[in-house]
């Protein structure tokens, strides 16, 4: 019996649906090649037919990568087809992705589409891919909310047009564990055809339950799980696969089932989509939060001490967690750093190592101890910058004023070299130097929503990660940045924002 499980991930499409995530092109193929590691079977990279920018990250991914599948989501009609076909037709590691809502509220409410009109548009949209693409996976979207007879029907109809894997997914969270079980079972038992292709379940966790329904359907025949790392996605996210990941693994005695997943790469994979997609990992999320395999009180730690296994059942060590160590000091050399990064599972190349060595020098300087995180936080050149990214923060100088008050100068360097100023006064440092930025890069329509600071390793020297979210005309953007000195971090994520905002509109203007 083969017991293999694949895993297909769809951070870069239900992933960048979270709202407030925008990802770009240079971002979504470092987190692919990322996935690549971690062992990801199919990579879901986008929705091409969505704009000409996610298109071209798309074919990026299927250009980067070499293991995984690269598929592409696309509605049920010619255009969107298209659009797949001209972004990745052309590479052999591809496929697509159709879906259409099957569910009562969903055709009637959204489509506005009889039963026989949704049939015959999923019918006719899987013949159209199956002339280019011999993967093809088919979604009956708001399945948990369709009649099964129904569900029968279409899949039958897609199965005869070429769809190799099936997926039913849970949509809205909706579903409880016994009843996905059913769904499944009565679609094995009422599809003509049903046993040639794989089937595939996503889940959301609307009300929890997306790792206990995605796991239940395990037992009802599913060797799909679609999911996000870190569990991001629309709304209340989507399944974590590092979850599913881990639990197949750590109870293998349990389930018998085998992922191709390299579990060691997990926690490297949680920390780039958490710093990518600027969404902070909670403290006690399961496997890859802070607290995981952290030990309080008395009774866990004597059991520790005396035997990791009292209270551990999956070691950090195994997906790649490493302890906090105070690792090197000012006088460490190039090979000393180098051969550190090999240790925690990066490879850096000599240019980049030149590079990086000079941000260490400058930053133990200024910090006594330096840990593991911290050179990890190295390799992170500031949020990627891409061509798209027009503004760059300069520095700034701070001013006290009567009552509490800050006047602060700063100097933002544009694209094309011009330096342009900006003044503000608040309440605070932070506050005087965002509205500093805000009159020197004028964007109509835009407010700070959020604002947060973490540390990244120990010690009250420790380098600061900001993260922001910035509305700007009805829609979301994150940024992010680190720095030891943390009034720079804050203005870098917020001009990191910015970018993002400018990136997704030309009609911006400098003043
Ligand atoms: C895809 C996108 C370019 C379409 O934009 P649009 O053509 O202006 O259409 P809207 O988003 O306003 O509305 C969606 C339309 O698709 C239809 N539709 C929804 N799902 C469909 C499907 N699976 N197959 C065919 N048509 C579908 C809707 O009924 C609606 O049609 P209508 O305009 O006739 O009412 C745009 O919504 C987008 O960029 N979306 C981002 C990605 C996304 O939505 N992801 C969610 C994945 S489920
Ligand atoms: C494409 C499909 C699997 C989808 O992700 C579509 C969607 O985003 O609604 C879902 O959750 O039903």
């Amino acid at each position: 019996m083969n017991n293999r499980i694949y895993l297909f991930d769809t951070t870069l499409r239900d992933g960048e649906q979270t709202p407030g995530v925008n990802l770009n092109q240079d971002e979504k193929v470092e987190i692919a090649l990322r996935l690549e590691k971690l062992g990801i079977d199919i990579i879901e990279a986008g929705f091409a037919a969505a704009s000409p920018g996610d298109a071209a990250a798309v074919r990026a991914v299927a250009k980067a990568v070499t293991k995984p599948l690269v598929v592409s989501l696309a509605r049920t009609n010619k255009e969107d087809i298209d659009a797949v076909i001209n972004a990745i037709g052309d590479f052999d590691n591809t496929g697509i992705h159709i879906f259409i809502a099957t569910s009562p509220i969903h055709r009637e409410r959204k489509l506005g589409m009889t039963k026989e009109q949704v049939l015959e548009k999923a019918a006719e949209s899987v013949a159209y891919a199956a002339k280019h693409f011999s993967h093809i996976e088919f979604s009956c979207e708001d399945a948990t909310r369709t009649e099964l007879e129904f569900l029968s029907e279409v899949a039958e109809k897609v199965i005869e047009a070429g769809a190799t894997v099936l997926n039913f997914p849970d949509t809205v969270g909706y579903t409880t564990p016994t009843e996905y079980i059913k769904l499944f079972e009565y679609v094995k038992a009422n599809t003509p055809g049903i046993e040639k292709v794989r089937l595939s379940c996503h889940c959301h966790d609307d009300l929890g339950l997306a790792l206990i329904n995605s796991i239940s359907s395990i037992g009802a025949g599913v060797t799909q799980v679609e999911g996000c790392i870190n569990g991001i996605g629309e709304r209340a996210g989507n399944v974590a696969l590092e979850e599913v990941a881990a639990l197949l693994e750590t109870r293998k005695d349990y389930y018998g089932k085998e992922t191709g997943i390299n579990l060691v790469e997990i926690a490297r994979t949680s920390k780039l989509v958490s710093r990518l997609t600027g969404i902070a990992i909670p403290p006690n999320k399961a496997v890859v939060g802070g607290n995981a395999y952290s030990h309080s009180s008395g009774i866990h730690q004597d059991g520790v001490i005396k035997d990791k296994s009292t209270y551990e059942i999956l070691k950090p060590e195994t997906i790649g967690f490493t302890e906090t160590k105070l690792v090197m000091g000012k006088l460490s050399g190039r090979n000393a750093l180098k051969k550190r990064f090999e240790k925690l599972g990066y490879t850096v190349g000599d240019e980049q190592l030149k590079e990086i060595f000079s941000k260490y020098k400058n930053l133990a300087d200024r910090k006594k101890e330096i840990f593991d995180e911290d050179i990890i936080a190295l390799l992170e050149t500031q949020p990627s910058k891409d061509q798209s990214y027009i503004y760059n923060f300069k520095d700034f100088s701070l001013h006290i004023l009567p009552d509490n008050q800050y006047r602060a100068f700063v100097n933002i360097v544009h694209q094309d070299g011009s330096v342009i100023e900006g003044i503000g006064e608040g309440n605070g440092p932070i506050d005087a130097i965002y509205k500093g930025i805000d009159t020197a890069i004028s964007i109509p329509d835009t407010e700070l929503i959020d604002y947060k600071i973490n540390s990244i390793s120990k010690g009250k020297d420790s380098i600061g990660e900001v993260f922001v979210k910035v509305r700007s005309k009805g829609s979301l953007y994150q940024g992010r940045a680190i720095n030891v000195d943390i009034i720079v971090a804050s203005a870098d994520a917020y001009i990191d924002a910015i970018n993002r905002i400018s990136a997704h509109s030309e009609d911006y203007s400098t003043i």
